[in-house]
């Protein structure tokens, strides 16, 4: 891209490309154990193939990719280089690169955090990062700042999938739950920034929640994980999201990667899962 073309806004982008492939999102989690459940060494080679095996199965079939940082960061700078090649890589397969590194930290950090991920020209940079509310929604301002003006995206921590979120994230304050007041903080700053980041900012919220916030003044889009291995149904999907089912993104990343090492074999299953999770005509 150019420097004379700026980027559309990642919440323009996003609809766009659920649009086009439905609302599925594969993680890229290389686990130590499916390293050797696919017959590959852990360390960074074993990455390098583990990578190009998943994106040959579902680059090509899926809105977004969510490489899961952590998996790259235990192999240190080599891992981080892998990770560094896959994001331009998941750019090329068409599909938007969700970078799942869970920042958040006091505003003067979160802005270094925001140059390595969100600004043109890093070699870190994605389409949207996780980020995480728990120094405050407003420490995240310079990570809402860049992404609006690069074009590019935040998925803020909401009501989180494990179960030991619920007594933190589902605790009342003046405002309701936490998760309600990250959810209602992130729809304020959509609406202000209505027209320049196109709805841009999204939360997570997790498919295996009974409590979940109410997303109906969100403006943004969802990020829902917890489907497949952690008991998260196509019900509970629906149930969480109501009114923001089309804009949902819905990860999944073991269920498809125990799949492999077959190209064909995880394909299969993303085309499966394609099926299920497409919500362009849910009322
Ligand atoms: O931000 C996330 O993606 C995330 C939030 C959450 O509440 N729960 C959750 O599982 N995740 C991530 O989503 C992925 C879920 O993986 P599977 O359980 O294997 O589908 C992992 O990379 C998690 O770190």
């Amino acid at each position: 891209m150019s420097t004379s073309e700026p980027r559309a806004p990642f919440g323009a982008r996003l609809r766009s490309a659920v649009a086009d492939r439905g609302n599925l999102c594969v993680g890229i989690d290389p686990h130590p154990a499916l390293l050797e459940a696919w017959g590959l060494s852990v360390d960074p080679a074993g990455v390098a193939e583990f990578s190009k095996r998943a994106m040959t199965a579902f680059g090509d079939l899926v809105p977004a990719i969510k490489p899961q940082v952590a998996f790259f960061e235990e192999h240190g700078s080599a891992g981080i280089s892998l990770l560094e090649d896959l994001l331009v890589e998941i750019t090329s397969s068409g599909a938007l690169s969700v970078a799942d590194a869970k920042r958040g930290d006091i505003g003067s950090t979160m802005a270094a955090y925001a140059r390595a991920w969100l600004s043109e020209g890093s070699p870190l940079a994605c389409d949207a990062l996780t980020v995480s509310p728990y120094l405050g929604v407003g420490a995240l301002d310079p990570a809402f700042d860049a992404a609006e003006s690069t074009g590019r995206g935040l998925f803020v921590l909401a009501r989180t999938s494990n179960p030991e979120a619920g007594r933190l994230q589902g605790s009342v304050g003046d405002d309701g739950t936490v998760a309600q007041s990250v959810v209602d903080e992130v729809g304020r700053r959509n609406r202000t920034s209505f027209g320049r980041g196109g709805g841009s900012f999204g939360v997570v919220v997790g498919a295996t929640v009974a409590d979940p916030p109410e997303l109906d003044g969100l403006h943004g889009p969802v990020l829902m994980p917890g489907v497949g291995e952690q008991g998260g149904s196509l019900d509970d999907v629906r149930r969480i999201a109501g009114s923001v089912l089309p804009r949902t993104l819905v990860n999944v990343s073991r269920h498809v990667l125990r799949a492999g090492p077959d190209v064909d074999s995880m394909r299969n299953v993303v085309v499966d899962l394609n099926r299920q999770y497409r919500f362009d005509n849910a009322t």
